[in-house]
């Protein structure tokens, strides 16, 4: 727990950490010490001794004043750290996410990240200010209560030491069987929630198929396997609790029985009795706060667990110090090979090259490794064997940095912000004039969804760009790419983006960016296949054919077929104009 708040808390704190945890044990020892001074205060009242009770009371008073002064400091420094958490824990999380590997970033991943930003940081925020207090002084005093027995009355002392690994066996048996129902019941609860966001989010579908009034199977077993480990979960917590609560009692009536037994045997006053009783009883109070506290501690310690795996993520080696570019522009495989998983290689043995300022269409059928060839120059992911090269230099020998000015990516799934479109358009290159983004709208034909739109350019395009089509958001991310001028454009195009109107702006933005830019493009648009300077037909992660739309289809091989099947089915779909005019 304590390396999990260090890691979540960053360097920076952990100096201040090791203070807060310092105070918090000088607090638990000296409410020990001063319960314990309560011992010689009450045996100096029972004997009639008024000026030893009052040195006595002297000493406590001082104790007690030193207890709050540490009380009052890890409570302040707790609070303080509380706040640091709160205040740098999503800088921390922001600064980490900007270095992971964009392959990571999986819906799944991205679930976690938004758990942890959210009901994480205030459970991690309520370690410092609420829980770890009553936690550890739950044990610190004791121990010192224990400690202080054996002074006062070795016996007694010696009862205390024997029960300890009793209460300590019943709590840690207690606590690992909660803990596993706990689990149990938070994934069963992660699960509902991903199946209620699932649900709603398949509206549409679920709709368009009649199943709106219905129930959702998927959804109703999660939440009937949700409210089943809460109920186990119920059934194996409460014995247990009782089963702690149990032993702390069976401790305390075994220590008034050795103390009554030695009482009755003259081995101890009477008084003294009383008084080392009513320490005992102190001792019990604490302890019980502490069992009570701990299974929310537990809790805590699972979020910060995962808030801590989420820091811990590898980020992506970003050593690369070269900055020269021996080819700009130039695209460059060599004997690549890549799997997701190890045994399993995706691409293999891919040697390509894509010139500069040339485009290059990548075909093949679905899985054939298209996504992922264009992923390893972006660095996605690393390849396992070969290397990958833009402008001459290998992407890992290149500043992260230095690599993604070289690269613009219109990927299929564009996420446009809850901005304006002009904001959309400018995240291409912020410091463009407003006619160089409204060039770039021109050009990726953003002009004509702007003349539909009641405020231009300055209309807000909605969460994710909700108020535009698939095409459409692609032709706002075709248009950050043309502001950006970008040496190498990776573009995946749109299969929603297959109608008439839209194959007509993205060949007229190709024709722009191929004058400065070199062009890697996972074709679906039979215009673009043709216009391409190269064709690269991806099969099974291998390249199994290259070179222009004629060759290729002189060689009467995979793509021959391929454009042929296509061709056929074209039959059926409408053809713009000038698109046979790009298609040279
Ligand atoms: N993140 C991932 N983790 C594990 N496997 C993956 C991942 N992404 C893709 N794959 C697998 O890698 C293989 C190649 O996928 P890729 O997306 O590169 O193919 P593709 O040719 O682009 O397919 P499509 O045309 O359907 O998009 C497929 O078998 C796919 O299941």
């Amino acid at each position: 727990m304590i390396r999990h708040l260090a890691t979540v808390l960053g360097p920076d704190h952990r100096a201040e950490l090791r203070r807060y945890l310092g105070w918090l044990a000088a607090y638990g020892v000296l409410d020990g010490i001063a319960m314990a001074f309560l011992v010689p205060v009450l045996r100096s009242l029972f004997d009639g001794d008024t000026s030893g009770a009052l040195r006595h009371l002297a000493v406590l008073a001082a104790l007690v004043v030193a207890t709050c002064v540490a009380r009052y400091q890890q409570a302040m420094r707790g609070f303080a750290l509380a706040v640091v958490t709160l205040t740098t824990l999503h800088d921390r999380l922001g600064d980490h996410l900007v270095r992971l590997p964009l392959g990571w970033f999986t819906s799944e991943k991205v679930g976690r990240v938004a758990r942890s930003a959210t009901t994480g940081t205030f459970t991690v925020t309520n370690v410092f200010a609420h829980l770890l207090t009553p936690v550890v002084s739950g044990v610190v005093t004791p121990a010192t209560v224990v400690l202080a027995m054996l002074v006062l009355d070795w016996r007694l002392g010696l009862v205390l030491v024997c029960c300890a690994p009793l209460l300590y066996a019943t709590h840690r048996w207690s606590a690992s069987w909660i803990g596993r129902s706990e689990r149990q019941r938070d994934a069963a609860d992660a699960r509902a929630g991903n199946r209620v966001v699932e649900f709603a989010r398949a509206q549409k579908t679920l709709r368009a198929f009649g199943r709106d009034r219905e129930g959702y199977a998927p959804l109703e077993a999660a939440v009937e396997e949700r409210s089943a480990a809460g109920g186990r979960m119920l059934a194996e917590t409460m014995p247990r609790l009782l089963a702690n609560g149990l032993a702390v009692q069976l401790c305390f009536a075994a220590l008034v029985g050795t103390g009554v037994t030695l009482a009755l045997h003259g081995a101890v006053e009477p008084a003294a009795l009383v008084a080392l009783l009513a320490l005992a009883a102190r001792f019990v109070g604490p302890l019980s706060e502490a069992a009570g506290m701990s299974g929310m501690l537990r809790m805590a310690g699972n979020d910060l667990g995962r808030i801590a795996a989420l820091l811990d993520e590898p980020p992506l080696p970003d050593t690369g110090t070269r900055t020269t570019l021996d080819q700009p522009g130039e695209i460059a495989f060599e004997n690549v090979t890549f799997g997701y998983e190890d045994g399993n290689p995706v691409l293999r043995g891919i040697t390509l090259r894509v010139p500069a300022r040339t485009m290059t269409a990548v075909v093949g059928a679905s899985g054939s490794g298209k996504t992922t060839l264009v992923r390893l120059i972006a660095r996605f992911f690393d390849a396992d064997t070969g290397s990958v090269r833009v402008g001459g230099t290998d992407v890992r020998e290149m500043p992260v940095e230095r690599l993604m000015s070289q690269l613009s990516l219109v990927q299929q799934d564009v996420y446009l912000f809850d901005d304006t479109l002009e904001g959309n358009i400018r995240v291409g290159r912020p410091d463009a004039t407003d006619e160089e983004v409204r060039e770039a709208a021109r050009i990726a034909g953003v002009d004509e969804i702007v003349e539909r739109l009641p405020h231009g350019l300055a209309t807000r395009v909605g969460e994710g760009g909700a108020s535009l089509s698939g095409g459409e958001r692609q032709r706002v991310s075709v248009a950050r790419a043309v502001l950006k001028r970008a040496p190498v454009v990776l573009l995946d195009e749109a299969t929603a983006a297959l109608d008439p109107e839209n194959e007509k702006y993205v060949q007229q933005a190709l024709r722009t960016l191929m004058r400065d830019s070199t062009l890697l493009v996972i074709a679906h648009q039979l215009s673009t296949v043709i216009a391409a300077d190269q064709i690269l037909v991806l099969d099974e992660g291998r390249i199994c054919e290259r070179g222009t739309h004629e060759e290729l289809l002189a060689a009467e091989g995979r793509y021959a077929r391929f454009w042929e099947r296509r061709r056929r089915s074209r039959g059926w779909r409408l053809v713009p104009d000038d698109a046979v005019e790009v298609a040279r």
